[in-house]
């Protein structure tokens, strides 16, 4: 079966399509009286080049669903694309490939291998996969996040901003087709997390990058786009073009 939305016309097709998107997406922790319905049939789509934040009380789902979404979670029922990939029909190792080439991750706890330097750390996904960074891209990527004096520094020789930023341009240099962002700014204080947000929101309009981040503040989901709401595994609204109030307003409103 094809990516929901898909159009008649070829040329418009690729235009059209979402970055990522999930039809009726169940998933099932455990089973008989301890099974936990995370995710109870959410059809969402995120457009390309599109900053959307997901949202919602704790234990609403939003971290499964991302987690579902980027591979690193199987669905109990239902289907996930990335692109035009389905990914819930790949097994494990096409799986990995698609992971590896076509989806970034942030994560909160930046997760950098600390034997490597900040610019291996950022190469390293690309040359797993045998590719070559573009040269410009990855100039770009240091120049705009300030990292070009930091390059032949190791993790523990790094501020936690710092470390984040070089967890982004990992995620950007191989231009994936969507960047997950799991709680990106939650161990930094406000001043690099708004470093990290800005540049996150800079990649969208600049690079027309995708970007999915889960978040519990609403002063990161005003940087998206779009907010999607969830509650007890469900949408539950979503706000456009979002602003720190709609979005404190919006969660009020699920009680969360
Ligand atoms: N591995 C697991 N095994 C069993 N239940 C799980 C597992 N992971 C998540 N759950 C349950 O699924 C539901 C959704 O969890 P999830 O982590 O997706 O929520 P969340 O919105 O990301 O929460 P938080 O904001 O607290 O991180 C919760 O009830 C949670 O307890």
């Amino acid at each position: 079966m094809g990516a929901p939305q898909a159009v008649a016309l070829p040329q418009q097709q690729a235009a059209q399509q979402p970055a990522a998107a999930t039809r009726e997406l169940v998933k099932v922790y455990g089973s008989g009286e301890a099974a936990v319905r995370a995710l109870d049939g959410v059809s969402v789509q995120f457009g390309r080049a599109q900053f959307t934040a997901i949202m919602g009380a704790s234990g609403s789902g939003k971290s499964t669903l991302m987690h579902c979404m980027a591979g690193l979670d199987s669905a109990t029922s239902g289907q996930v694309w990335v692109g035009t990939t389905e990914l819930t029909r790949l097994r494990d190792a096409q799986l990995t490939r698609v992971r590896r080439d076509q989806i970034g991750f942030v994560f909160q706890a930046y997760n950098l291998l600390p034997q490597l330097t900040a610019e291996e750390n950022i190469l390293l996904p690309l040359q797993l996969a045998g590719r070559r960074p573009d040269a410009t891209l990855f100039n770009h990527l240091i120049e705009v996040l300030g990292l070009r004096s930091r390059l032949k520094h190791r993790p523990s020789q790094l501020s936690g901003g710092q470390q984040q930023r070089v967890a982004v341009a990992r995620a950007l240099v191989s231009q994936p087709a969507v960047v997950f962002a799991d709680e990106p700014t939650g161990n930094l204080d406000s001043r690099s997390g708004a470093e990290v947000l800005s540049f996150l929101r800079r990649s969208v309009r600049e690079l027309q990058q995708t970007v999915v981040m889960v978040t519990h503040d609403p002063v990161a989901a005003s940087y998206a786009d779009r907010v999607v709401l969830l509650a007890d595994g469900r949408l539950a609204g979503e706000i456009h073009q979002p602003t720190q109030d709609s979005v404190v307003d919006a969660l009020r409103g699920l009680g969360a």
